[in-house]
């Protein structure tokens, strides 16, 4: 699969300046971001559970179609997902830059580092630095 990567960066950074546009501007009617804005946290959490049920039926089901079903869903909690962080002052921005800090620190070996570490605690979820992929 090719991924065109420049095209995608600019329509999540896209996408993050018209959720933002639509905040400013809440009273806009012809709105679906204004009018989850306006329902808060409460309500855009009621929609992305409501997507990600959505999504994990769309997993089940077989060839290609289900396979663009399933695409479809994850863009429609994608979505949701980027209007619930901008309803809490944040953006994608921020989860790209978790996920970059992420990168190259495989999952088992962060826990491992965890569990080894005597200053860890429950609450001490700070990882590694990120190391390059091998
Ligand atoms: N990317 C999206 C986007 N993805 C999904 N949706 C809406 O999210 C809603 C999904 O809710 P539902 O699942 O209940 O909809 P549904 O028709 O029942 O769909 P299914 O249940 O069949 O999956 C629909 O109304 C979609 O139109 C979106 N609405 C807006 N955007 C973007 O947000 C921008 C601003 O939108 P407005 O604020 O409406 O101008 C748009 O230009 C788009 O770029």
């Amino acid at each position: 699969m090719s991924i065109d990567t420049h095209k995608d960066f600019l329509i999540w950074q896209r996408l993050t300046e018209v959720i933002e546009e639509r905040k400013r501007e809440r009273s806009n009617r012809n709105s679906y971001v204004a009018s989850l804005l306006n329902q808060g946290v409460e309500g855009i959490n009621a929609k992305v559970i409501e997507e990600a049920g959505e999504v994990v039926e769309a997993a089940q089901e077989p060839g290609e179609q289900g396979v663009a079903h399933l695409v479809r869903e994850v863009a429609d909690l994608t979505f949701h997902c980027m209007v619930l962080l901008s309803a809490r002052d944040s953006s994608w921005r921020a989860v790209e830059q978790e996920l970059a800090r992420r990168f190259g620190v495989g999952g088992l070996v962060e826990k491992a580092a965890r569990a080894g570490s005597t200053a860890a605690t429950d609450s001490d979820s700070t990882m590694p630095d990120p190391q390059p992929p091998n």
